[in-house]
Parts: C-alpha cells; sequence; structure tokens
C-alpha cells in the first residue's frame, strides 16, 4: 500500500497539513504536485488498496479551479482518499464539497474529510504561524482515528459539509508585480501554477490567469514580489472581523 499525498500548496500551508497526515498513515509515500502544471496527471493511476491524502488550500469557499482540473485527471481506481482542506481562519464554505465531488470523478472513495487552518496567503497576519502545536495535537488525533478506519477497512463517505450548486467563484484580483529588487531570474515564472508570469519578462503577468495564490512573492528569493499596498489594507480591513476569532480543525469521519 503506498500513499498518495495529492497537493495543490502554493505557500506551503496545505502542504504542512498534508505532509502531516500522510506520514502518519505510512511511510512509502508518493507525492504529486498540483501546482506543477507541466506534469502529466492523466499519467498517474492508483492501485484499489493504496490510500491518497487529496488536499487543497480553500480560495474565496472553492477548490482552486487548476487543482479541481488536475485531481480528476487523476485515475483514482477505488483506492480510498482522505479529503483535506486548508483555510486561512475565515471559512471554507463548499470547498470540501466540491473536493469530495473532484475526487469522487477522480473515482476515489472518500473515506474522511478534514479541515484545517494555515497562515492566510494574502493577509498573513491572520491565522498567523498555524498549524501550531494545538492543531498538530488534533491532526494527530485525527491521523489516528483515520488510520483505525482504515485499517479495519470501513470504506464509509461521511457527510460532508458544504452546498451544492457550490458558491459562485470570485478572484480576489491581487497580481503581485515586481519591485525595484526584481533580478528577472525567472523563479517565479517557473513555479506559477497557471503559467500567468512570462518567462522572458518577470514584470509582464496575464492578469486573466494569474489565481493569486501568492506563489511568487512566497518564493521570491529576494522579496521583490509585493501586492498592492492599499488593496492588501483594504482586504485586511475586510477580513478582520471574520478572521480574528480562532477557528480549529474539524475531522468528517
Ligand atoms: C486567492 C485566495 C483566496 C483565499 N480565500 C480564502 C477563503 O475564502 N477563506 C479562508 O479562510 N482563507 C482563504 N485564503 C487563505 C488560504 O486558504 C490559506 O492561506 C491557505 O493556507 C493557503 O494555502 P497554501 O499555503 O498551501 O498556499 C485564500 C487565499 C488565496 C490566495
Amino acid at each position: 500500500m503506498k500513499i498518495y499525498k495529492i497537493c495543490f500548496s502554493p505557500t506551503g500551508g496545505t502542504e504542512k497539513v498534508a505532509g502531516f497526515i500522510a506520514a502518519k498513515l505510512g511511510s512509502d509515500i508518493v507525492n504529486i504536485d498540483l501546482t506543477d502544471r507541466k506534469a502529466d496527471f492523466k499519467g498517474v493511476a492508483l492501485n484499489d488498496d493504496d490510500v491518497a491524502v487529496i488536499a487543497v488550500p480553500s480560495y474565496g469557499g472553492r477548490v482552486p479551479a487548476p487543482a479541481a482540473e488536475h485531481i480528476t485527471q487523476i485515475s483514482g481506481n477505488g483506492a480510498r482518499a482522505v479529503i483535506v482542506c486548508v483555510y486561512g481562519n475565515r471559512a471554507y464554505e463548499d470547498t470540501l464539497a466540491e473536493l469530495q465531488d473532484c475526487a469522487l470523478k477522480a473515482g476515489f472513495s472518500i473515506v474522511a474529510a478534514v479541515a484545517a487552518i494555515a497562515e492566510h496567503s494574502i493577509v498573513r497576519r491572520y491565522a498567523a504561524n498555524r498549524p501550531d502545536q494545538d492543531d498538530y495535537t488534533a491532526l494527530n488525533k485525527y491521523a489516528e482515528q483515520i488510520a483505525a478506519k482504515l485499517n479495519s477497512n470501513d470504506s464509509a463517505t461521511p457527510a460532508i459539509p458544504g452546498n451544492r450548486p457550490y458558491k459562485k467563484a470570485g478572484s480576489v484580483g491581487f497580481v503581485p508585480r515586481p519591485t525595484g529588487q526584481c533580478t528577472s531570474c525567472g523563479l517565479c515564472a517557473s513555479k506559477c501554477p497557471t503559467g500567468a508570469i512570462s518567462t522572458d519578462n518577470p514584470a509582464k503577468v496575464d492578469k486573466k490567469a494569474c489565481i493569486s495564490c501568492m506563489r511568487c512573492a512566497a518564493i521570491c528569493p529576494h522579496g521583490a514580489r509585493k501586492v498592492n499596498r492599499l488593496l492588501l489594507s483594504a482586504a485586511n480591513i475586510m477580513l478582520k472581523k471574520v478572521c480574528s476569532t480562532r477557528k480549529e480543525c474539524e475531522l468528517y469521519i
């Protein structure tokens, strides 16, 4: 039995949660990076005795569009899956329901779902330093419950929250731009999940293709990609009320 960690994590928060859960479920881990726009997801095929941890961040209460597209190209072949949504302490709304539908379409059998919190990748003061010790204690407990369910060969799908039709997907419109420190090294362009940044000129961004995932800003070795400060402070004000009360991790099993 292999554990497939199938993860879309532009800035690393989702990866922390998925990596933790996957490592608790087994040691033979196969990594599938859903942010890799050049990967051949149609060539990924699991066996029915494999287990998948399929993890995405919540973007506006939905699964990021490229993640949904890539997951549905994978052949689950009846493998059991734990679906995971990671969010920035506002809300995850229909993310788990949509992720459940994507995983089903790919041929997985969903045995558990987890919602967890990580630093808000746009306004980083919210959920800063999460997942923290309390989160990992909860995730550890959840992983034990999931492992027990997998070992008992119980494949029942739990009730997973969310609406159908899903919330309307919207773009947040934060497009990071290079500052004077940019050396045009091209790392941002090569790692952009949607290919929105020109490889010849990283200052050129296809605004329609950009999903505001903040990968480019997070990985720039010179800290030279930033979003507009005024937009950021407006987002901070908008999120203040809804993000300030601590939310806890949840398990559906
Ligand atoms: C475009 C975008 C939309 C987001 N929408 C939400 C949201 O609706 N609710 C929320 O709590 N967090 C939201 N977040 C925060 C992310 O879900 C959170 O920071 C997550 O940990 C990011 O995952 P990553 O670190 O793997 O990239 C959003 C982040 C981005 C970039």
